[in-house]
């Protein structure tokens, strides 16, 4: 009976491994399909830990899942190749801003992340089973990208509260995935935050996972990510009139630090 099962699971993992090697469709299916059963699984472990330690929805809790998630590129062979952490050492909060290319940028972002730090989030994750519950219990604020009234109001309540908790604020300005190689026009919200709450803003630039990652061409191979944490920008008395030229300014900077992380020709950067 037991040698019976034993076979079974041999010949299943034959199969996927016959048809890993056979379609790069499947491979990248599978490959993509463990990352968010692993992540599922993660955050359903990491759930009651999180109400145990920290009792309920705490920015604390962020750190017993940075532990959970650190551990998941090693399933991947992804590698981080990190500088410029000591630009995070800013006491109290601050607004951090960076590139954002795929759902598996939550390995990137636990790989950084500094201490007291929560994520701004599109309110539909928070529908995703143990993955939602886990955001929610890490304190990650939710908003509504279908209404922009209810997104800024979310946004001016953040800029009250972040001085009173100490936090930082993680937001991707693209508003969205991208993984092209280069960044989308940034949104603002992130930029109206610091200035109305007059803390710095602190670029995070990830190198482009194309030369190893791509849905459009099924790729997902392992690959080394390099992350350089930039140098604070200062938004001490700005007003709401500068926010433009301070959104194109980190803007410019993280475009930047992005092709030369990645290696890119310069006459990528031309391109727009
Ligand atoms: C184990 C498992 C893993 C666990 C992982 C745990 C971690 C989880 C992490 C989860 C990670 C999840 C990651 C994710 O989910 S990423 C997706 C969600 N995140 C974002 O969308 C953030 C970036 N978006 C913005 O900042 C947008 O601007 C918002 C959302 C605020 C509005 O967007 P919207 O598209 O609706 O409007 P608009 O941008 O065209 O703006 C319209 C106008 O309003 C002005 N305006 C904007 N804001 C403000 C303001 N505050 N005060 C005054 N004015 C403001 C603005 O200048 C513009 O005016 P003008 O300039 O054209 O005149
Ligand atoms: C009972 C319901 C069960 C639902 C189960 C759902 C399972 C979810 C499985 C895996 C999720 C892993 C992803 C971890 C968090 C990813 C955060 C993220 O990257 O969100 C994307 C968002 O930034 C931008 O969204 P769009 O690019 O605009 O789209």
């Amino acid at each position: 009976m037991e040698l019976g099962w034993l076979l079974w699971g041999a010949g299943v993992l034959l199969l996927l491994h016959v048809l890993m090697e056979l379609s790069p469709a499947v491979n990248f299916a599978l490959r993509i399909g463990f990352y968010c059963l692993l992540c599922v699984v993660g955050s359903a472990l990491a759930a009651p830990v999180c109400l145990l330690v920290n009792g309920g929805r705490t920015v604390k809790n962020m750190r017993i899942i940075k532990t959970v998630v650190k551990t998941f590129k090693y399933f991947f062979g992804v590698r981080f190749e990190v500088k410029g952490l000591e630009n995070f050492e800013i006491e109290g909060p601050a607004i951090i801003v960076s590139n954002h290319q795929s759902i598996l940028d939550m390995m990137g972002l636990m790989e950084v992340l500094p201490d007291d730090c929560v994520q701004v989030g599109k309110k539909e994750l928070m529908y995703a089973g143990t993955v939602g519950l886990i955001i929610y219990l890490g304190g990650v604020i939710f908003i509504n990208r279908k209404s922009t009234t209810s997104a800024k109001m979310v946004m001016a309540e953040v800029a009250k509260t972040m001085a009173a908790d100490k936090v930082k604020v993680w937001v991707y300005p693209e508003g969205t995935r991208n993984c092209t190689g280069d960044l989308l026009p940034f949104k603002k919200g992130a930029f109206h935050l610091a200035v109305q709450a007059q803390v710095p803003v602190i670029p995070v630039v990830y190198s482009s996972f194309t030369t190893f990652y791509n849905p459009k061409k099924n790729l997902f191979t392992s690959g080394k990510i390099k992350v350089e944490v930039l140098p604070a920008i200062e938004t001490k008395g700005l007003t709401s009139g500068d926010v433009s030229d301070l959104t194109d300014r980190c803007f410019r900077t993280m475009r930047e630090t992005l092709f030369r992380l990645s290696g890119c020709p310069s006459e990528a950067k031309d391109s727009s």
